[in-house]
This record gives structure tokens, C-alpha cells and sequence, in this order.
């Protein structure tokens, strides 16, 4: 999967995506990350990518022509990709639409806006429009990296043969168990007694109940289309 990024500081995500997850699929070539900086596409000496809004109101609004001029330098290939703008109107990214997205583009474009925003206008060009939650960010470089990382471990064979995206919270449609590793006693927090009793069966009951109650507790949204199985450990906990 290739994913080409539009924005004015390519130095985010040049340093992000050396690390973990990203920087094994990039090594295995699973994975491709190609970073655009917008000022590249610009027409003058002095690189200029935002102006003042028309209308009025505080601060500046980035000009559509650095992105026309980069996305039409994209489709010169006319090869097949998703173009995505990320944005605090866009719609809300959750693990479902990583699914769609692994599962559906060969290539994502990720559109960084800065500043205020971007021009409207740069709207006519895109496929979707994303945000990936109720605050405000600076900037959409953030929200590309988010986006990046989600849907590359879905994609098979990301995340090595020891892990699988299936076991990740979201997945299954409620919140992660507790983990614990050495020590078995931290100035006297203990391990829970049922994961170093070896009885996978009981481990196995444990981590469901206790990600049932984290998700009662935090995230209670989420419990929906639970199997009768699950909602009777609910019941039990409420
Ligand atoms: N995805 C996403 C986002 C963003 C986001 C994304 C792109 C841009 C470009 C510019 N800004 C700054 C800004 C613009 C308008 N209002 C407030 C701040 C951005 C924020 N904020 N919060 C999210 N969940």
C-alpha cells in the first residue's frame, strides 16, 4: 500500500514513520510513505502557501493552488488512489473506516492542511473528508500519521507472525484486558493470582470480564452486538 502526503512540514512525518510498526512494513516493503512538500508546488520566490481570508476573521487560510498543482503532479501517473483531506469537519475515522480504507485503496493521498484551514475549492479534488476526533489540532499531519499507522496494521502480515491487528481492541468491539509483565511484585502491586496460574481457560475468563468492565466503565458506546456469551459476563459485572 502506498500513501503520499501533501503538507508544508514533510519533516513530521519523515521522522514518525522510521519507527516501529511503520518502519518494519516500510523495510518489508509492505508499506510505502512518500512525502509531498506543498511548497514545492508553489509559483513564487518566496514559497507562499496561505493568504488572508476573504470575509475577514483571525489568522490565514492556505491557498488552493499548492494543492491543485500537487495533486494534479499525483494523477499524472493515472494510477488509481484515494484522496483524503483531513480536517475538524471531516468525518469521524474509527477502526471500521481503517478497515474500508486497507481494504478498498491501493493508494492514499493524505491532504495536511496548516493555519486556519485550507480553501474550500481544494474540496473538489479530494474523495473524502476525515477527522480523527472532537479537538482541535494544529494542523492535519497529526491526524495523516494516525491514519497511516491504523490502516497499515491491518494490513497482513504488518505486524510479523507474533501479533495480528484481529486481537486489537476496537476489533472486537470493546476495550483491551490489563496487561502485566515482570516484575511479579512492584513495591507490593501485585500480578493478578489467575495470570500466573497457567490455566488458560481461567486467564482466558479473566481478560474478557476485566475488558467487559473497562468498557462498561470507559467506552460503554461501544457495547453493541455483544454475543450471549458476553452479555451474560456484562450482566454478571453490573
Ligand atoms: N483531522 C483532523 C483534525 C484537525 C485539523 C486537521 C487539519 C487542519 C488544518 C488546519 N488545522 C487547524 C485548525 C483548523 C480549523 N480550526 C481549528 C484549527 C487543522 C486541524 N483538528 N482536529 C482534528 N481531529
Amino acid at each position: 500500500m502506498k500513501f503520499e502526503v501533501l503538507t508544508i512540514f514533510p519533516e513530521i512525518i519523515e521522522c514518525y514513520i522510521k519507527h516501529g510498526v511503520l518502519g518494519k512494513a516500510l523495510n518489508k516493503g509492505i508499506v510505502e510513505v512518500k512525502v509531498y512538500n506543498l511548497r514545492d508546488f508553489t509559483s513564487d520566490k518566496h514559497k507562499k502557501v496561505d493568504d488572508y481570508p476573504y470575509g475577514g476573521g483571525a489568522g490565514m487560510v492556505m491557498q488552493i493552488e499548492p494543492f491543485y498543482n500537487a495533486i494534479m503532479h499525483l494523477k499524472a501517473d493515472e494510477k488509481p488512489r484515494k484522496l483524503v483531506l483531513l480536517s475538524p469537519q471531516g468525518r469521524k475515522f474509527t477502526q471500521k473506516l481503517a478497515q474500508k480504507f486497507m481494504e478498498e485503496s491501493k493508494a492514499m493521498v493524505l491532504i495536511c492542511g496548516r493555519y486556519e484551514g485550507i480553501d474550500e475549492r481544494v474540496k473538489a479534488f479530494v474523495d473524502e473528508e476525515v477527522s480523527i476526533g472532537d479537538y482541535v489540532l494544529s494542523g492535519g499531519e497529526l491526524a495523516a500519521l494516525v491514519i497511516i499507522d491504523s490502516v497499515v496494521r491491518l494490513i497482513p502480515g504488518a505486524l510479523g507472525d507474533e501479533l495480528s491487528a484481529v486481537e486489537d481492541s476496537f476489533m472486537k468491539g470493546f476495550l483491551d484486558y490489563p496487561h502485566y509483565t515482570r516484575p511479579e511484585d512492584f513495591k507490593g502491586m501485585k500480578v493478578p493470582e489467575v495470570l500466573l496460574s497457567g490455566d488458560h481457560k481461567k486467564i482466558a475468563l479473566w481478560r474478557k470480564r476485566q475488558a467487559l468492565k473497562n468498557t462498561l466503565k470507559n467506552r460503554p458506546d461501544l457495547l453493541k452486538n455483544l454475543s450471549p456469551e458476553d452479555m451474560r459476563i456484562l450482566k454478571e459485572l453490573c
